[in-house]
């Protein structure tokens, strides 16, 4: 009994166990049968015409290199895998569109075959999403019908793909930026189309950002949603004048202050005469100050402000300071600034001390811990190079190269075939990085006795798995003087069942996103440091058991010609 519980599908069938959950269809509409490329139909009527569609087929997705120049990655994009699978079912248009397609020599019977396929006698083992996961071990194993299996082929991999990429592009973002900033997603205007934009928001706060400034994503996930306003908010504004309606009441009291802009006026004519910021500025921006004190008005309760329309210190920063004071009267906390141009290293440390120096000279308490944000092309680098040089932004707004992934476009997942009809099957690659691992295999994480993972070790499905305290040699699986002992202090199977098919197996919840990113926080947290570092970081180990190393070169030996010299 299959134990999938399909929101509108044609198929209710009891989840098994304790784990009732009803699966929706895939975010993006567009994820249907038809998102894969045409070989695998062409494919799909040749094993038909060879009566060889049934022949049962596991596959293994993977990749082969970390991304971003470092030794980890982050696993995303199962649920929606999941959500495709428990929804697969051509529609008749669909089928009309395939016959088109294919020749017209392809025979009618196929198309009643398509009509007739699901996903129910497909299993999928994977890794849990928000896993740090690593080179050539199988993030997921598909098994069912070899024809069913290469048709979804194409979109399991686009699905893991970006999303497993900017959630490690999110992790190390974090990584450089440490755990006390705040990270806000603002990548949606410069994402790759609208898909790009939904994925790398929900994407991204799993990999450890804080917010999104996608409303559409905050919808759809719940996401946090954050955002400050733009220049053109500050240049739209002349002067003063504009600003008629004036009155503010009081947080805690039925007071109204009647004219709010002459106590902002107040305000700055106070910082302008004070012995120690007087010299940094003089006339400020008026249509500047115009804005904000509207902006104050519109939100008191969460007064930001963009400070570097016309000139961070001598304008953004005493406008932005005269607002907030002026709320403060009035029993509001300001929130902050926004930086998006110039030295953000220096300007942060500028603005900080203006601050501080008006929490001490006007006795204002907290006011120097007002929040700074900074944004404008900020990348892994950038984040680094401000830590490096001392700086005092508390939370970073960060777009274009997170969610494009601009250091590395695309991560190598692949699918490969790794057993037909129960028979091992090897890939072989004059690069030796390109052979595949044959069998159907289960994957185990070996932690040492410092609790730090040390090594993953794939072995045969029929293999006795690893046992704490029982050492075990782990090999590297195509370099035959690589091999460790390991004596593992914990030991964690990780393929698990998301998907039984029509086996008894029970299948694994799929967390509410929250919990995929305390998954994936937690993950990275317990890394050993040296994996993790940006520069030169260690490789971690990814091993075969004895057994599988030994078949391996078997059947490559088996399958590979030899070759004779004339
Ligand atoms: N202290 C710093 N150290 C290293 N990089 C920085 C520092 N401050 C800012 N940056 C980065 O330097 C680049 C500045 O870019 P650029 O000079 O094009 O912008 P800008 O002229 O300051 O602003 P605008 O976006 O208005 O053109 C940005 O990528 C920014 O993230
Ligand atoms: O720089 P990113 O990491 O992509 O972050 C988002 C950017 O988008 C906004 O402005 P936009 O870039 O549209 O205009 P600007 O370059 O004039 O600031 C914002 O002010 C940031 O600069
Ligand atoms: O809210 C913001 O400040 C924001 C949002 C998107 C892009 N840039 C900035
Ligand atoms: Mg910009």
């Amino acid at each position: 009994m299959a134990s999938a519980v399909v929101a509108n599908g044609k198929k209710k069938l009891e989840q098994r166990g304790p784990k009732i959950g009803v699966i929706s269809g895939p975010t993006n509409p567009m994820v249907t049968p038809l998102l894969t490329d045409l070989y695998q139909f062409t494919m799909a009527y040749a094993y038909w015409k060879a009566g060889k569609h049934n022949e049962r087929a596991v596959f293994d997705l993977y990749f082969r290199k970390n991304p971003f120049g470092g030794e980890y990655t982050i696993f995303a994009g199962l649920e929606e895998c999941i959500k495709l699978i428990a929804h697969y079912k051509l529609t008749e248009e669909e089928i009309a569109f395939i016959r088109k397609s294919l020749p017209p020599s392809c025979e009618d019977a196929f198309y009643n075959y398509l009509r007739g396929i699901d996903c129910s006698d497909v299993e999928i083992f994977s890794i849990p999403e928000g896993s740090v996961v690593f080179p050539k071990v199988p993030l997921m194993r598909i098994e069912g019908s070899i024809a069913v299996v290469q048709l979804l082929e194409t979109a399991l991999v686009n699905l893991i793909n970006y999303a497993s990429l900017v959630t490690t592009n999110a992790a190390r973002h974090r990584f450089v930026a440490g755990k006390s900033k705040l990270l806000l997603e603002f990548g949606l205007r410069r994402a790759q189309g609208p898909d790009g934009g939904i994925s790398a928001s929900k994407y991204c706060y799993m990999g450890g950002f804080d917010a999104t400034s996608n409303v559409a994503a905050g919808k759809l996930f719940g996401i946090p949603l954050r955002g400050t306003h733009s220049h053109a908010f500050v240049s739209s504004f002349m002067s003063l004048d504009e600003i008629t309606e004036r009155s503010l009441k009081h947080l805690d009291s039925p007071k109204v202050c009647k004219d709010f802009v002459c106590v902002v006026k107040t305000w700055l004519t106070k910082l302008k005469r004070s012995r120690l910021l007087g010299g940094i500025f003089s006339e400020t921006n008026q249509s500047e100050l115009a804005a904000f004190a509207l902006y104050g008005l519109a939100f008191p309760g969460g007064f930001l402000a963009l400070v570097d329309t016309y000139d961070v210190m001598r304008s953004g920063v005493p406008n932005f300071c005269a607002v907030a004071l002026a709320l403060n009267d009035l029993g509001y906390r300001a929130v902050g600034i926004r930086l998006d141009s110039g030295d953000l290293a220096y300007q942060s440390c500028e603005a900080r001390k203006f601050f501080q120096t008006i929490e001490e000279e006007f006795g204002v308490p907290g006011f120097g811990k007002m929040n700074i944000t900074a944004s404008n092309d900020l990348n892994e680098e950038t984040l680094d190079a401000l830590k490096k040089q001392g700086h005092e932004v508390d939370s970073f707004g960060i777009g274009t190269h997170l969610v494009t992934c601009y250091a590395q476009p695309a991560l190598g997942v692949v699918f490969k075939l790794v057993e037909i009809n129960n028979q091992p099957r090897i890939k072989l690659s004059e690069d030796v990085t390109k052979v595949s691992i044959p069998c159907k295999k289960r994957c185990f994480r070996l932690y040492g006795k410092e609790g730090y993972p040390l090594v993953d070790i794939m072995t045969g499905e029929n293999e006795p798995p690893p046992k704490v305290g029982e050492r075990i040699l782990c090999r590297h699986p195509f370099s035959e003087s690589k091999r460790a002992y390991v004596v593992p202090q914990r030991v964690e199977e990780l393929l698990k069942c998301f998907w039984p098919g029509s086996s008894e197996k029970i299948r694994e919840d799929l967390p509410p996103l929250k919990e995929i990113r305390e998954r994936c926080i937690e993950q990275l947290e317990q890394m050993r440091p040296d994996h993790m570092r940006r520069l030169n970081p260690t490789p971690y180990k990814v091993s075969v058991s004895a057994k599988l190393y030994d078949f391996i070169h078997f059947l490559w030996l088996n399958e590979a010609p030899v070759g004779e010299l004339q």
